[in-house]
């Protein structure tokens, strides 16, 4: 059973509270209340399996886990407003380093204006870091996977790929090599949630949106699936960092499409709505990419394809899955 199995065989039937809106099989899960809608998500990071001593400084591990999860609320739409931490920490750690982690996530926290409210602490045998973030959404505007529609535009923010080229030099370049390469392990350490540029899209009605943790290959089809739509993509309009020229084509293929963690958003908007989508680019500093279109395929429909060289092949859901295999 891979990790998107167990999901489904865990996915409860109904709700018990007729005010969950959202639960299992989204970003995140939404409970309706009477102004805005609650949004709430959680991320797990684990030591050796999301962050190790050569990848990600005390500081990093705590910056990134909450950025993590600052990015499903911006993939549903939202703004985030407060978190809980539950901590898991071995006895080797010393204190003064989980103060840098609770330092990494204050800053960011701060930056979005965020409260840390509750969380937990226990010792174990490897560090793990839990957060549960909330956040809020104007009632009935929260952008699911499933909104996509015939003939939109798939568009994706920022560059693809970074994370993982950076965490490939974290592990295996020597330090000289660090300075050239610093764009990409800044992206690996400390990834931006696209929190102002979703706020600044506030005039498009109709967005269907994904954040990339695992992988635009896997995201892709998220959005295909829970459209029941084509998603059909082009290779050539990636979004590519110089940084990753410097590397072999099938390593920037690879990272580009399944190494994940960039914490980019891939969504797809109705084609007239594409100068508002380039005016919150603007707006918000944010850069965005046309990468391609959906279409109803009746059978092709839940699938991603991509055009890529002379082929034009499906997309599989190469990215980062747990519980695989
Ligand atoms: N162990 C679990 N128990 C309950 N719900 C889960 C569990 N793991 C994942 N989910 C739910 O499954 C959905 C997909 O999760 P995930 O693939 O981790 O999304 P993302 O990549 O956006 O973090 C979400 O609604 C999430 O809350
Ligand atoms: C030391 C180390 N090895 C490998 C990775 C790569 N990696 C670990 S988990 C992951 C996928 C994203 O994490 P996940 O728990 O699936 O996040 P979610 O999809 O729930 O947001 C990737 C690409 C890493 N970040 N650090
Ligand atoms: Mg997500
Ligand atoms: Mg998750
Ligand atoms: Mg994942």
């Amino acid at each position: 059973m891979d990790e998107f199995k167990f999901i489904q065989s865990i996915t409860p039937k109904y709700y018990r509270h007729p005010n969950v809106i959202k639960g299992i099989g989204d970003d995140a899960a939404i409970i309706r209340h009477q102004q805005v809608d609650t949004i709430m998500a959680m991320d797990t990071m684990v030591e050796s399996v999301h962050f190790s001593k050569k990848t990600t400084k005390p500081y990093h591990i705590g910056y990134r886990a909450l950025a993590a999860n600052i990015s499903d609320i911006a993939a549903m739409g939202g703004k985030a407003t407060a978190y809980l931490v539950s901590i898991v920490i071995p006895k080797r750690w010393r204190e003064g380093q989980i103060h840098e982690i609770y330092q990494g996530m204050n800053d960011l926290a701060q930056s979005f204006n965020m409260d840390m409210i509750g969380g937990d602490t226990v010792t174990g045998e490897q560090l793990t870091i839990s957060i549960t973030v909330i956040g809020t959404v104007q009632q009935g505007k929260a952008r699911y996977r499933s909104h996509a529609k015939p003939d939109d535009i798939v568009f994706v923010t920022g560059t693809l790929g970074d994370s993982a080229c950076g965490l490939h030099v974290l592990l295996h370049c020597s330090e000289t090599e660090f300075d050239q390469y610093q764009h990409v392990i800044n992206r690996h350490q400390m990834p931006m949630p696209r929190i102002p540029f979703i706020q600044a899209c506030h005039k498009i009605n109709r967005m269907a949106l994904n954040d990339i943790s695992d992988g635009i290959a896997n995201e892709a089809n998220e959005i295909a699936e829970a459209s029941n739509l084509l998603l059909e993509l082009d290779y050539e309009k990636f979004p590519i960092h110089p940084s990753l020229r410097n590397f072999s084509e099938q390593q920037q293929v690879n990272w580009s499409l399944s190494g994940g963690e960039d914490f980019e958003l891939v969504g797809t908007i109705p084609a007239h709505d594409w100068a508002i989508l380039e005016e919150a680019a603007k707006k918000s500093n944010t850069d965005v990419t046309k990468i391609g279109v959906v279409k109803d395929r009746k059978n092709k429909n839940g699938t991603a394809w991509i055009y890529h060289g002379n082929e034009y092949k499906q997309l599989d859901k190469s990215g980062y899955t747990h519980l695989k295999g």
